[in-house]
């Protein structure tokens, strides 16, 4: 389970909030602090208050996979291959391993027809699924996901979320602007002004 507990960092004021394992939504309109609480639950920002666990460890401590809300932005190489692969190679892991991890993460994602491709020529849809597949590969125990789907249409949107299904990790941690795409999570946070104001849990969750 994931815990937060006395958080408050910038506009966020949460005294207690706990996530199960699953596919969580946060949901709220601009400025409510989504980005702001993805980001402290990742660890990517430290919180001004308070105290977050992922199965009773810090976020820092753990494997944490993140896809932005403008992948374009956060590409490092050319090849769709050694985009994925990049996380294995800065872990320095034997080459074959990485091979082997690599292809496999795209067979998944149903993307190895553009592992040899150039970042560049991608459509928005494909990059998000690379960016995916990039974020996956290293097996997190939470994967964030930042409004990734708010330049995809509506279909693509929804084959992202099919992948995800599919290839899920322990937690899963997504902003989204498609209120059904929430729906169909397993759980969802509404935020308002740095509040959590509604919980949209499984009636037997
Ligand atoms: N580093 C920062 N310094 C000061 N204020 C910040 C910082 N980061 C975010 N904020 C403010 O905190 C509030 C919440 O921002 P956040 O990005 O978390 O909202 P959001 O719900 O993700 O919004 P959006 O849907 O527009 O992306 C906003 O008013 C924003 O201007």
């Amino acid at each position: 389970m994931i815990t937060i507990t006395d958080l408050s960092h910038g506009i966020l004021r949460i005294p207690a909030l706990s996530i199960e394992p699953g596919i969580t939504t946060v949901f709220g309109p601009n400025g409510a602090g989504k980005t702001t609480l993805l980001s402290v639950t990742a660890g990517v920002i430290l919180p001004e208050a308070g105290l977050i666990l992922i199965d009773g460890s810090p976020p820092r401590s753990c494997e944490i996979g993140w896809v932005s809300e403008f992948p374009d932005r956060n590409i490092l190489f050319e090849r769709v291959f050694d985009e994925i692969a990049a996380p294995l190679r800065f872990r320095r892991l034997p080459m074959e391993m990485i091979e082997d991890r690599t292809m496999k993460i795209a067979e998944r994602l149903s993307i190895s027809r553009l592992l040899n491709r150039k970042m560049r020529t991608l459509s928005g849809g494909e990059k998000v699924l690379v960016a995916l597949a990039t974020a996956l590969v290293t097996s997190p125990l939470l994967l964030v996901i930042d409004e990734a789907d708010s330049h995809l249409d509506e279909e693509t949107a929804w084959e992202m979320q099919d992948a995800l299904r599919s290839n899920q990790p322990p937690y899963v941690l997504q902003s989204s602007q498609y209120q059904n795409i929430a729906d169909v999570s397993d759980d969802h946070i509404r935020i308002h002004e740095g509040f959590v104001i509604s919980r949209g849990m499984n009636q037997d969750g």
